[in-house]
């Protein structure tokens, strides 16, 4: 077995570990007790997740000592909004969380961006150790302090920025996960690569449809896709600048999950993949990289039997300018316009606020 592998993110007073490695919600209780100013921790988790890996993370925060309630949310995209939020926020006052406790999120992305949102109001801020056990929350969300909910009128747009105190990426309990919640998770392994990394790119062309089964490989993967977020982290934590790139795809894959009603018609990293092939195409069509490129990310994803095009999509779309119209409300917008993540070719995206709506909608109109 592969040894634990640990990223640092350095962030001055807000620094944290990421630690990646088989086996690691057994060690879970003697990895936090060092955070803890009591023995107790509050553990939030969705219905699935709970009937999975709760039970072993509780056994091991009483092997240290540390007791544990625990609420359990409905699973899912639609579990991101007010209502969901208010229950946690209501569940961990009722449990007396204090401002010197740890609140543990254990789930996907959709566990790490609502419990880290309610960690970040509670009492104007509690600490919060991420347990992420969905591919996409090990290489992504659980890294990095974007936390939130969704809107009806856009993703994520009512959150904080809230760094998690630890993350503990245990990669055995993906062996539980679904092909396709696995799959969607790829969506931004691939994203990685395509945005910074064509080494990697070429090594997941080579690697990813072994990653499910091998665990070394997987650990690598996580790891690697760690590595690269920490580091544009650690150099623009709120976005001002280089980090606006590990939304590659994202104001496609947000609008097309606002027009889905963050349903199961669409997963998050599903959006993402559609939507990193069609940032590609977009800068292809205007000149920007070689038509090869958009090619070969087609390719791949084709080669993970993941979707690529808006017409895989189940069910109808909203037209082409409603659907830019959801973009306008991506967080990227300055002064009104849309900004996208396009790429020179694949490991070299930058942002860009020069797209012409005329081409944008022809690149969505073709992808139907
Ligand atoms: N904060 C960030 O930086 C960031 C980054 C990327 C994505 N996100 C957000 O993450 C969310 C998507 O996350 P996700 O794909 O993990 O979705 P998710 O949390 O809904 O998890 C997907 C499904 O897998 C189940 N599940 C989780 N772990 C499991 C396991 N080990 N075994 C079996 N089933 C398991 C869940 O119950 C759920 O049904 C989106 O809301 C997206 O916006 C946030
Ligand atoms: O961490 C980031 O920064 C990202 O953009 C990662 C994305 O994968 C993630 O989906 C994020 O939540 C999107 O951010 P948003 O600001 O566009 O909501
Ligand atoms: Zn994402």
């Amino acid at each position: 077995m592969t040894d634990p592998v640990t990223v640092h993110v350095p962030l001055g007073e807000r620094a944290y570990d990421v630690r990646i490695g088989a086996g690691l919600l057994a060690r879970a209780g003697a990895q936090i007790a060092p955070l803890l100013a009591r023995p107790r921790v509050a553990v939030v988790t969705d219905a699935n997740v709970a009937a999975l890996h709760l039970r072993p993370l509780q056994d091991a925060l009483r092997a240290e000592g540390i007791d544990s309630e625990a609420l359990v949310l409905p699973a899912g995209e639609g579990t991101k909004n007010w209502d969901q939020l208010s229950a946690c926020v209501e569940w961990l006052l009722e449990q007396q969380v204090e401002r010197r406790d740890v609140v543990v999120a254990l789930g996907g992305g959709v566990i790490g961006d609502l419990v880290g949102f309610a960690a970040a109001i509670l009492r104007r801020g509690v600490r919060f150790v991420q347990v992420p056990t969905t591919l996409l929350a090990q290489v992504d969300s659980s890294v990095g302090g974007k936390t939130g909910i969704n809107s009806a009128k856009g993703k994520n747009l009512i959150g904080a920025f809230h760094q998690p105190s630890l993350v503990l990426a245990d990669i055995n309990v993906l062996d539980t996960l679904s092909e396709r919640d696995f799959l969607a998770g790829y969506g931004e392994v691939a994203k990685y690569g395509l945005l910074g990394d064509a080494a990697f790119f070429g090594w997941l062309e080579d690697n990813a449809p072994l990653l499910r089964h091998d665990a070394g490989l997987r650990q690598h993967a996580v790891a690697h896709s760690v590595a690269m977020k920490a580091g544009i982290v650690t150099r623009d934590e709120t976005e001002q600048g280089e980090r606006a790139l590990l939304n590659l795809g994202h104001t496609f894959g947000h609008a097309l999950e606002a027009a889905t009603g963050y349903s199961d018609r669409l997963l998050h990293g599903e959006g993402v993949a559609i939507g990193c092939a069609l940032a590609f195409e977009l800068s292809a069509r205007m000149g920007l990289c070689p038509q090869e490129a958009p090619s070969r990310v087609m390719a791949h994803l084709r080669q993970m039997g993941m979707a690529a095009r808006l017409s895989e999509i189940p069910g109808e779309l909203p037209d082409d300018q409603e659907l830019i119209r959801l973009m306008g409300q991506d967080k990227k917008v300055i002064d009104g316009r849309l900004r996208f993540v396009l790429a020179h070719d694949v490991g070299d995206a930058f942002v860009s606020d020069a797209v012409d709506r005329a081409v944008l909608a022809e690149v969505l109109r073709e992808a139907r």
